[in-house]
C-alpha cells in the first residue's frame, strides 16, 4: 500500500479580474510517498495558479486539499504557514536567496524558524544538505558572490533542511543554463532514489518531465493525463 503525501479533490478555481474566469475544473489526483511528479502545459494551462493551492498559498479555491491525510482546506493562515514551514520545501525559478547573509545562514533559516532543532543542529544539519548537493564549500560565502547554479542548488538544500514531506518545484530550471539544469534534474532524482524525497515540479522542459517518474498534463485547466 502506498503512502498518499497529497491529495488533491475536485479543486475548482475562478478569478474574478473583473470577469469571472475559470482557471482549475475539477482537478483530482494523489501523489504518492517517492514519487517524482512533473506537472506540464500549455502556457495559460494553470499550472503556476494549482501549484500555488496545492502549496497552501493560495486558500481560495473549491475542493479540498489534504496533505499528510490532513485536510488543509478551511485552515488559517498563520497554522498552514506553520504546516508548510514543517511539511513543504519549495523551490522557484529565482532562488530568492538574502544577499547579505552566507550561504549557509541562508540555508539555516527556516530551520530557525520551525524551532524544533537548536542553533547548533540546525547548523548542521544545513553543512549536511549543502554537502549532499556538492556545495558544502560554499557555506561561508556571501549568497551574492557564487554563481546562478550555485544560488540554486542552495535554494534546494534550504527547501530541505526541515525534512520536508514534499518538495515543490515553479520552474525550479527555468532560469539556468543547460549544464545547471542538468545538475538540478540529477539532484532531483537522487533525492528521490536515494532518500525517498516526494517531488512535485511544474516545468517546461519536456525532457525534465519525461525522465522524471510520472507526469501530470494540464489542458485550460483541466488534468488531461497523470
Ligand atoms: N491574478 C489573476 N487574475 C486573473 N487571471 C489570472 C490571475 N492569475 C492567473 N490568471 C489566469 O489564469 C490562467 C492560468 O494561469 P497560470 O499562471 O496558472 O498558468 P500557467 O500554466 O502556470 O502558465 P505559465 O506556463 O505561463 O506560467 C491564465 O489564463 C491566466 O491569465
Amino acid at each position: 500500500m502506498h503512502e498518499t503525501i497529497l491529495e488533491a479533490k475536485h479543486i475548482n478555481k475562478e478569478f474574478h479580474d473583473p470577469v469571472t474566469v475559470k482557471v482549475l475544473t475539477d482537478v483530482t489526483f494523489k501523489v504518492n510517498k517517492g514519487e517524482f511528479v512533473s506537472v506540464i502545459g500549455k502556457s495559460g494551462s494553470g499550472k503556476s495558479t494549482l501549484l500555488y493551492i496545492l502549496s497552501t498559498m493560495d486558500t481560495d479555491y473549491e475542493g479540498e486539499l489534504l496533505i499528510d491525510s490532513q485536510l488543509m482546506t478551511g485552515r488559517k493562515d498563520m497554522e498552514l504557514a506553520r504546516i508548510r514551514n514543517e511539511k513543504i520545501g519549495f523551490v522557484f525559478q529565482f532562488h530568492y536567496l538574502l544577499n547579505e547573509f552566507t550561504v549557509l545562514r541562508n540555508v539555516m533559516l527556516p530551520g530557525l524558524k520551525l524551532g524544533k532543532y537548536s542553533e547548533e543542529e540546525v547548523e548542521h544539519r544545513a553543512m549536511e544538505r549543502l554537502k549532499m548537493l556538492g556545495i558544502g564549500h560554499l557555506a561561508r560565502n556571501m549568497a551574492y558572490k557564487i554563481s546562478g547554479g550555485e544560488k540554486q542548488r542552495v535554494a534546494i538544500a534550504r527547501a530541505l533542511i526541515n525534512d520536508p514531506l514534499i518538495l515543490m518545484g515553479d520552474e525550479p530550471t527555468g532560469n539556468l543554463d543547460v549544464r545547471n539544469s542538468e545538475i538540478v534534474f540529477d539532484i532531483f532524482k537522487e533525492l528521490t532514489e536515494a532518500h525517498d524525497q516526494t517531488l512535485l515540479i511544474v516545468t517546461h522542459d519536456q525532457s525534465f518531465a519525461e525522465r522524471s517518474g510520472r507526469i501530470i498534463e494540464m489542458e485550460d485547466g483541466r488534468i488531461i493525463r497523470h
